[in-house]
């Protein structure tokens, strides 16, 4: 008998084959998760689920702890805890918040005080807690970031980090396979920032929906890590779930000696990367979807519009969306200007920018920082810009940038020299942009009011955005005299290190620019009403989501193509540690015109949608962007249950399910309109989620629509899936028990205990007298 043939498998396959718990005969699988990151803006109301229902976290040795979002990135040289550091109080409570939880669980964090604090993206790689072939989650969809080590990295919802913190796995499906080819060689100038925001500007921010993309071609392999992770970063803002390149020897060498990665040399670490070596998709491996991108096409790259997929070459002009294919892209495009204040025709590089951020979990690594540095050194910050501020990553890379004399070179050129965190990149903490403010910045999106209410953000690469800095305009690095472009900036030569080591803290602490703080958060700055937990039913394992069965009400119109999540609810909202209550922030932009007073022309300010029960959004892509639970909390304590549109962004998609709401996506653009049609006459809609029906006030169907069968049983039973997966306790238990045998290096060991990195935590973790594991004196608790 000729043995079977193997299906060919891609990169995604084999990795999410291995972690695969259990399979349900409708696809639904359950996921075992290596790798889980928690940061204090996502997890409150998880840690708050876990200790209503009275659980534990099951894998503390997997989980790793740090504060980003919220924390000031002035001198921490005063520092003596957080609490007396963080000045404004909604961020403090999130981050003390998570010192509670971290002390209460018994998590491993690296707190202020540590000098392995940092943005979440680059300390998991940092320490070698991301690794090939591992599972990684975090409630942050920049988790894509950690796919460039071969790893399935992606971002969830709080109701998901709960999951994973209860149970170690996640519910899902299989996703499509994409793979995007970069063939070639990079122009000098050109870094690997141009060539995901082309892929974005080619593929659009819907499309990698559904899809993990593998990034391959001769362009991925010659790059560095840090540049690998720079891509996959963004893979989020096209729309995939992750993004992935197969481990190489580039990736082998950056882990030797990390403090969590297997210990160079020994036989485990031999044993990982035989394994390691193996992930690489079968050559015969079928896609999904197949993109390719020669090199020589990519240029220095920037974005004009108020999505990442407006993209335009440096050289371009701004582009006028009177020749858009669409009446909605025309009128989306318009609104961008106008929103932008661009004329259509300027040359990119004729825009007059105000401040330059270089940092963020795209472009804020060591490689980031002495690309930029190469572009400054000598030079000095125009005397337009208000503000020029360089973020390093973490604490680390701080630390390695001081010791290269990189500080030095952002000081004599007139930057300001900050500690680590998100900082400008969403400005949760103090460092935003003030109302029209233009910034060239390094981060990932330029949504409305990502980085300040109604400030102009243009994406670009570090090179691009120190030569804006250098020139006061967006420029195009190219043309600065003295710069030597190298074909790879990632792999750029250090400046030489100075033997004098740069203080900035002075200076840092006179900053006025501190007092800025807070300019964009609306009156009512803390909206919640009501503190009750939503999911209090949680408490009973396998209950208290509110039944969804037939839903009959007003349904609002929208029609806005790619509405995100910045824009359902804007990031001063995030800081709240409550699920409830968030209503009035409800597309707290586009409904206020000034606090508290409502745009009349909002559809939501205007009668009968005031009492909108169900949206139906004629644009796709509704709920892209961030992984904020904070959308679906939003909404539904406005009143919406169901949103209706053509597509939806994944992450949004689950969190809807999560929290008893039904997303319903509707292709067919005829069934849609009819749909759309009764909002607009101001009628009511009913959805009859058991027949799967959407129909009229009267009762005449006007669509049938599909869901799934495993989230249809638990919308209509009201089922918290937290309960059911613990269900599974001995499944997931034999497969913890393979995954020991097998990969060794995946257990938490005693990481605390080897103080080889010099730092100290600022919170000690506490024992944890149970877990959802099994007996604390058999299983290792901590690194
Ligand atoms: C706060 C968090 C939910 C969010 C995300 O998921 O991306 C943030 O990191 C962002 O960049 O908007
Ligand atoms: S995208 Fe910005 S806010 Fe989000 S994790 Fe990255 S640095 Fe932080």
């Amino acid at each position: 008998m000729p043995v079977a043939e193997r299906t060919p498998q891609t990169l995604y396959d084999k990795v999410f084959q291995a972690h695969i718990v259990d399979e349900k005969l409708d696809g639904t699988i359950l996921l075992y998760i290596d790798r889980h990151l928690v940061h204090e803006v996502t997890s409150p109301q998880a840690f708050e689920g876990l200790e209503v229902a009275g659980r534990k976290v099951r894998r503390p040795d997997c989980t790793l702890a740090t504060t980003d979002h919220n924390v000031p990135t002035t001198s921490r040289k005063a520092l003596k805890d957080i609490a007396s550091f963080i000045q404004e109080d909604d961020s403090r409570t999130q981050c003390v918040t998570l010192e509670e939880n971290v002390k209460k669980f018994g998590l491993t964090y690296f707190g202020l005080s540590d000098k392995r604090q940092g943005i979440v993206h680059v300390i998991g790689p940092e320490q070698g807690f991301t690794l090939p072939g591992t599972t990684v989650v975090c409630g942050d969809s920049h988790t894509s970031t950690h796919g460039a080590f071969g790893a399935l990295a992606f971002g969830i919802g709080t109701s998901e980090v709960e999951h994973v913190l209860a149970t170690q796995c996640l519910i899902t499906k299989r996703s499509k396979n994409m793979r995007i080819q970069v063939d070639g060689e990079l122009a000098p100038g050109v870094s690997s920032k141009d060539v995901i925001l082309h892929a974005i500007g080619k593929i659009g921010t819907a499309g990698g929906t559904g899809a993990v993309i593998e990034f391959c071609g001769s362009v991925i392999r010659s790059l560095s890590m840090e540049a690998r992770m720079s891509i996959c970063n963004m893979s989020i803002e096209g729309g995939a779930r992750a993004g992935m390149v197969a481990p190489d020897e580039t990736t082998f060498e950056y882990l030797k000696g990390k403090p969590l990665a297997p210990k160079y040399g020994s036989e485990e670490w031999e044993k990982a990367v035989a394994y390691w070596k193996s992930l690489r998709s079968d050559p015969d491996a079928k896609y999904d979807i197949d993109v390719f991108i020669d090199a020589k096409d990519i240029v220095p790259t920037v974005t004009w519009g108020t999505s990442p997929e407006d993209v335009v070459p440096i050289t371009g002009v701004v582009p006028d969306p009177e020749t858009f294919p669409t009446e909605a892209k025309k009128a989306a495009g318009r609104r961008m200007l106008e929103y932008m204040g661009l004329v259509p025709g300027t040359p990119m590089e004729e825009i007059v920018v105000d401040k330059v951020f270089i940092g963020s979990c795209t472009n804020s690594r060591i490689e980031d920082l002495r690309a930029a540095a190469r572009v400054v050194k000598g030079k000095k910050v125009a005397s337009n810009i208000k503000r020029a501020m360089i973020v390093p990553g973490s604490g680390l890379v701080k630390e390695q940038a001081e010791r290269e004399g990189l500080d030095k070179v952002f000081l004599d050129a007139g930057f300001e020299w900050r500690e680590a965190g998100c900082s400008m990149c969403l400005g949760m903490n103090p460092d935003i942009l003030s109302p029209k403010e233009r910034c060239a910045s390094t981060s990932n999106r330029n949504f409305e009011g990502r980085q300040g209410a109604q400030g102009r953000t243009h994406l670009m690469s570090p090179v691009m955005a120190a030569a804006a800095a250098i020139t006061g305009k967006l420029a195009d690095v190219r043309k600065l005299s003295q710069y030597n472009g190298s074909p790879h900036i990632e792999a750029a030569i250090a400046p030489e290190p100075t033997a004098e080591k740069a203080h900035v803290d002075e200076r840092i602490e006179t900053d006025d620019h501190e007092k800025e703080a807070l300019t964009d958060q609306p009156e009512d700055s803390s909206p919640q009403v009501n503190t009750s937990v939503l999911r209090s039913g949680a408490a009973s394992a396998a209950g208290g989501l509110p039944k969804f069965t037939v839903l009959k009400g007003i349904a609002a119109p929208m029609e806005k193509p790619n509405i995100d999540t910045d824009a359902i609810i804007p990031k001063q909202f995030l800081k709240t540690i409550k699920r409830t209550g968030l209503g009035n922030a409800l597309f707290y932009e586009m409904r206020y015109t000034a606090p508290g007073v409502e745009n009349p022309d909002f559809v939501l300010n205007r009668e009968p949608y005031r009492k909108a029960k169900i949206i139906v959004c004629t644009g796709p892509n509704f709920g892209c962007g961030s992984s904020r639970e904070h959308a679906p909390w939003a909404l539904n304590d406005f009143g919406v249950r169901s949103v209706i549109a053509p597509s939806f962004a994944d992450i949004f998609f689950n969190n809807s399910f999560k929290n008893g709401m039904l997303p319903i996506p509707i292709k067919n653009k005829a069934d849609l309109d009819r749909v759309h049609a009764e909002a607009v006459a101001g009628r009511e809609i009913e959805i009859d989620l058991p027949n799967q029906l959407i129909k009229d006030a009267d009762g005449n169907t006007l669509c049938a629509f599909e869901v799934e069968e495993f989230r249809k049983h638990c919308l209509v039973n009201g089922l918290d899936d937290i309960g059911l997966t613990m269900q599974l306790e001995d499944k997931i238990a034999e497969f913890e028990r393979k995954m020991s045998r097998e990969t060794p290096w995946l257990d938490g060991s005693g990481y605390l205990k080897r103080k080889g990195m010099g730092g100290k935590l600022a919170v000690k973790p506490a024992p944890v007298p149970k877990t959802n594991r099994g007996d604390v004196k058999t299983e290792p608790l901590e690194w």
